[in-house]
């Protein structure tokens, strides 16, 4: 960011006004999936020209090679990807290739991955960062089974926002009951996955038809959206939403007078005057000052680059998260998430593994639950490994106290990769579901009271500081937060 536009938005929100929650300015991500010749080269190639993102040289080119091929006297639109066909020739590890263009009203960035089975992996990194997903199908084959693997990755990595791009109409003589049919289908699909947002158009990636611009004279049956206008009317997926998160990367300490705690805001909003607390310690503080590169602001958001400073001492290190004193993320020693494995060797149930999120890393051991399978949609339970592309739910447990958002709740403090202490390798990608809440509660061996306690440390100092009248009778393991809770309350009424 220059000076200057750090400059323009510290005019923008004086301190008194509540930031806004969402800045229109940042561009719609969409990914597109499909099988192979569906026409999703085509179709990006389409888009890329009809909003006139291809630079006047690359569309000469482009007239060049294709006039010959075309029988329909069209540019090969699928040509101006070859860049990326090359990149994928070479192997490289992860795929997906990032693509820009805009119209008046927003701007788009689309990730394009191969459509092959053995590219799970680059259709979740895609899917990933994506706010909505356009799922090709040839309007000659309708639904195939790996629509319904596209559908259900885009969903498990929190896509809630599908188009159903049924492409080649042409080829079908832009017959309604076809679309009809294919679009009624999808629709059931993705509302199983529990996505609500659902836009199906009948469209000619080839022609032009229904993707930038309408097509009323071949499909004068449809008046609804063309693609374009369905992404412009898109929603971003904010991460802004939600409570203040800074992953601390570095503590600065120029001076004996000054210390500041530096990283990028992962989520929320902060102002000078806000209470924060610092994870895992639990303690409390308020911010004093939020200072970026060359200027004191009264506020950042998520995306920020900032230095934050305290209004006391306390002991913060690299890989602490400060957070909102009111929305908390979760912290524990157990956490359900799925993961997608990326490595030949998959993932071994009970190996120890390095996780990362942001600036921490923590040393963890993953146990497999169950694997998607991919070809109905159903988790079954798991019984081996999981290989590599394969997507499964797992259970961490870790040495120290963890902290994380639901991957729903935060895309950034909800996700992490393994790294396989051995090789260095990245072995998987994941997202977390939920915590995990230890233990069995309570329970009575003959005169003993056997108390569960949760792995959080205030909580077991709640509970252990309530039953030290009874501390001889009483064994304290983990368990739930809320039950500690109610038996606080139950105990409270009896004393
Ligand atoms: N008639 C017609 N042909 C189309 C349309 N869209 C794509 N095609 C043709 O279908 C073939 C495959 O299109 P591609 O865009 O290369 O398909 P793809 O899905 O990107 O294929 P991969 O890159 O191999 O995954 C090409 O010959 C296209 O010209 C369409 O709307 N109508």
């Amino acid at each position: 960011m220059t000076a200057s536009a750090t400059a323009t938005s510290v005019a923008v929100h004086p301190a008194s006004e509540p930031l806004p929650l969402s800045r229109d300015v940042r561009p719609l991500r969409l990914i597109t999936c499909g099988s192979v010749d569906d026409g999703k080269s085509t179709l990006i190639g389409r888009l890329l020209w009809d909003t006139k993102a291809v630079k006047e040289d690359q569309a000469a080119t482009l007239q060049r090679d294709s006039g010959k091929q075309n029988d329909l006297g069209l540019p090969d639109f699928a040509l101006l990807l070859d860049g990326l066909q090359a990149e994928r020739e070479q192997g490289i590890t992860i795929d997906v290739a990032y693509r820009y263009f805009a119209t008046d009203r927003r701007s788009f960035i689309v990730a394009d991955t191969p459509g092959h089975e053995q590219y799970t992996r680059n259709m979740a990194t895609g899917a990933s960062t994506a706010d909505l997903a356009v799922l090709l199908v040839d309007a000659r084959a309708g639904l195939l089974e790996q629509t319904r693997r596209h559908a259900t990755i885009a969903s498990l990595m929190g896509i809630r926002q599908f188009v159903l791009a049924v492409n080649k109409f042409d080829l079908v003589g832009y017959d309604r009951a076809i679309f009809e049919k294919i679009s009624h289908e999808f629709k059931e699909l993705a509302l199983s996955l529990g996505v609500r947002q659902i836009t199906a158009i009948p469209m000619s990636a080839l022609k032009g038809e229904n993707v930038v611009y309408p097509a009323p004279a071949a499909m004068p049956w449809y008046d609804g959206p063309t693609l374009v206008e369905t992404l412009e009317l898109a929603t971003v997926r904010s991460a802004q939403a939600g409570g203040f998160r800074l992953p601390v990367q570095r503590v600065s300490r120029p001076g004996e007078s000054f210390r500041g705690y530096q990283g990028t805001v992962a989520g929320g909003s902060v102002k000078p005057g806000d209470s924060v607390v610092i994870l895992p310690s639990g303690m409390v503080a308020n911010v004093k000052q939020i200072v970026t590169f060359d200027l004191v602001r009264n506020a950042a958001v998520a995306g920020d680059a900032i230095t934050l400073v305290l209004d006391r001492q306390v002991d913060v290190s690299r890989g602490d998260m400060i957070v909102s004193l009111d929305a908390q993320p979760m912290t524990g020693l157990e956490f359900e998430a799925q993961i997608v494995a990326l490595q030949p060797d998959g993932i071994e149930p009970g190996k120890r593994y390095w996780l990362k999120s942001g600036s921490r890393r923590q040393r963890v051991s993953v146990r497999p639950t169950s694997q998607l399978d991919l070809a109905t949609g159903s988790w079954r339970a798991h019984v081996e490994p999981l290989q590599m592309n394969a997507i499964g739910r797992v259970r961490l447990s870790f040495d120290e106290q963890a902290i994380f958002d639901a991957y729903e709740q935060n895309r950034s403090t909800g996700a992490f990769i393994l790294i396989d202490p051995d090789t260095h390798n990245t072995i998987a990608g994941g997202m977390i579901t939920s915590k995990r809440s230890g233990g069995i509660g309570i329970r009575y061996e003959g005169e003993r009271v056997v108390l569960s306690l949760p792995a959080d440390l205030a909580d077991q100092i709640m509970a252990s500081e309530l039953f030290a009248s009874r501390r001889d009778e009483t064994d304290v393991r983990r368990m739930s937060a809320s039950q500690a809770a109610d038996i606080f309350a139950n105990a409270a009424q009896d004393i």
